[in-house]
């Protein structure tokens, strides 16, 4: 892991320091997410990487990288995959997901303006609730502080046990554990009985940055697929989720897709 975590931000710090000697350069940047960050950092900093009141030193800009690419990818990778999953389990929610899909984009790109898409959210929402890539919210206590009428001293370790929740049948109801996306069809408060008790993208002043761009890279993902193919379960699939940083399916998503 170490040798692993040395290599990656020896690549990063070679990508960094390229895109930075480009920029003072005056080379055209890249349009992308490290190209933003360095540009609004070198604003604040003398240019070579170290930090002014607010800017960020090199190794913070490694850092971020680091946490967009682990927090951004698997995460949504699983969410897709997961999805197919469980529309190849349920067709009569892939075909209503594909009506929604057709009626609005026909076979054509989807728009970002229609990517509100009612059922495919419902859809998302239960797959999120049933397989939430992260099933556990962590935190450590920084000074004595007391919850629940408990005091906890310092570096105390806390753990919201995502899961639970989103599998607790006194919050969900006895159909907690079936695919039934039509629970959020008038929103979450309402599909989990008023409770706070939805926590696909955590919560607080830590809430996931990307929960917004994740919905749609997956809807434009699932747009894009169920415009092209119609899909089922092989039957070499075993259902089995199971937590390697992110909740996978242990043996792997087995689908077959047909051209439509
Ligand atoms: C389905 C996809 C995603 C899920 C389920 C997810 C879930 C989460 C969760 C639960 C947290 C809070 C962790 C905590 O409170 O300890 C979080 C934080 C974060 N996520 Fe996501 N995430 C997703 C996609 C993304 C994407 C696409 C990006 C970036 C483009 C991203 C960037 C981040 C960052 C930077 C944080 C840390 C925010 C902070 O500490 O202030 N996430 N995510």
């Amino acid at each position: 892991m170490r040798q692993a975590n040395k290599e990656l931000e020896s690549i990063l710090r070679d990508i960094i320091g390229k895109r930075v000697e480009a920029m003072k350069q005056g080379k055209g940047t890249k349009d992308d997410l490290l190209s933003m960050l360095l540009e609004s950092n070198m604003c604040e900093t003398d240019g070579d990487g170290q930090a002014g009141s607010m800017g960020m030193t090199i190794e913070e800009v490694i850092d971020e990288c680091k946490v967009f690419y682990f927090a951004g990818m698997e995460t949504t990778s699983v969410l897709l995959t997961w999805t197919m999953i469980v529309l190849g389990m349920h067709p009569e929610w892939q075909d209503r997901a594909r009506e929604e899909v057709l009626s609005l984009f026909s076979k054509d790109k989807p728009e970002y303006e229609g990517l509100s898409l009612k059922i495919m959210t419902m859809i998302l929402y239960e797959v999120l609730r049933l397989y939430p890539p992260g099933t556990l919210l962590v935190r450590k206590t920084y000074k004595e502080m007391e919850m629940g009428g408990v005091t906890y001293p310092v570096g105390v370790m806390i753990e919201l046990p995502v899961l639970f929740l989103h599998h607790d049948p006194d919050i969900w109801g006895s159909d907690v554990h079936e695919f039934r996306p039509d629970r959020f069809a008038d929103g979450i408060s309402k599909a989990s009985n008023g409770m706070l008790a939805f926590f696909p993208f955590g919560w607080g002043p830590r809430i996931c940055i990307g929960q917004n761009f994740a919905l749609l890279e997956a809807k434009m993902a699932l747009c894009m697929i169920l415009q092209r193919f119609e899909f089922e379960i092989a039957s070499s699939y075993t259902h089995a989720p199971h937590t390697v940083m992110a909740m996978h399916p242990m043996h792997g998503a087995q689908i077959k897709l047909k051209a439509i």
